[in-house]
């Protein structure tokens, strides 16, 4: 068992250094750390970045965890054992990725992980957020399996991740910490789903939301309410199809709370958005009604 105490970073691919730069920056409103000829890092807490694009294939090329200090050597162990082949950090990986030490291997929907310790972290410099946008924390991140309930049973069997609540078997949301998740996979074939960033206020979800609408960037979803964690929400398209979440409020579950799991119901108009629960029942549309 390996126990994560964070989510440190995510690495993404692009074809287009400039334009993920100029969204990450302009419409996102993350700090720009560090741009070079080939890559871009994005800081919106103390992590030193959390969001880092590099010149190549447009997609997702690493999610990264933090744990302890001294952890990784017998967490490497551990996955070899279970026949999981590891990846030792090189020293100019490490440097790369401003941390001390880490190891990759893959997940069951083939997506690249990294475990990492001695993650660089600007504990007293404010972030200079280049807009606005009231985020506060990287929340989680969104990965994609071809099977949910095998990838549950990694992450749940390998780590101390416990679920929090089912979307049918299209998503499982869960935690290794009290906030609801902050790693959820969502039924697709493999890599990233979508990038999630807390803010401050309800009200900044709502300005996020002109602001978006204003600079015609297409929503995916919300602003709704997450019955999930309960969280007010905000998904955006930036380029390459990298989605972006902004959300306000997510539930905190006590350690020895007894939380059960619960299944939402994926055929209900409220599965996702509470704020479409109005809809059950509605009867035929008004609008189509034949006089
Ligand atoms: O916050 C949530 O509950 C949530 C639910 C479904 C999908 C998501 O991305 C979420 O963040
Ligand atoms: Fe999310």
């Amino acid at each position: 068992m390996i126990t994560l105490t964070d989510l440190a970073y995510v690495r993404i691919g692009t074809q287009d250094l400039d334009t993920q730069a100029e969204f990450a920056q302009r419409i996102v409103g993350l700090e720009l750390v560090e741009k070079t000829a080939d890559t871009a890092y994005f800081r919106a807490d103390n992590r030193r970045h959390c969001v880092q694009f590099v010149t190549g294939e447009p997609r997702s090329l690493s999610s990264a965890f933090t744990v302890a200090d001294g952890d990784l050597p017998a967490a490497a162990d551990y996955l070899t054992g279970q026949g999981i082949e590891v990846h030792q950090g090189t020293a100019d990986e490490c440097a790369e990725r401003h941390v001390k030490e880490f190891i990759s291997f893959r997940d069951t929907g083939n997506n690249v992980v990294e475990l990492v310790s001695g993650q660089t972290h600007y504990e007293s410099r404010p972030v200079r957020f280049a807009r606005p946008a009231g985020i506060t924390e990287f929340g989680h991140l969104g990965l994609e399996a071809p099977d949910v309930v095998e990838a549950q049973k990694f992450w749940c069997g390998h780590f101390n991740i416990q679920v929090s609540d089912w979307i049918g078997t299209k998503a499982c949301l869960m935690r290794f910490d009290p906030v609801h998740h902050k790693l959820a996979v969502f039924d697709d074939n493999t890599g990233l789903g979508h990038v999630n960033f807390q803010v401050e206020s309800i009200d900044d979800i709502m300005r996020n939301y002109h602001f978006l609408q204003y600079h015609g960037v297409e929503i995916v979803m919300g602003p709704g309410r997450h019955p999930q964690s309960t969280a007010v929400f905000l998904y955006f398209h930036g380029p390459e199809d990298v989605t972006w979440e902004y959300s306000f409020g997510v539930r905190r579950i006590p350690e020895d709370s007894g939380w059960v799991p619960r299944h939402f119901d994926v055929s209900q108009p409220d599965f996702i958005d509470m704020w479409k629960g109005g809809l059950a029942g509605a009867g035929p549309k008004w609008s189509e009604r034949t006089l």
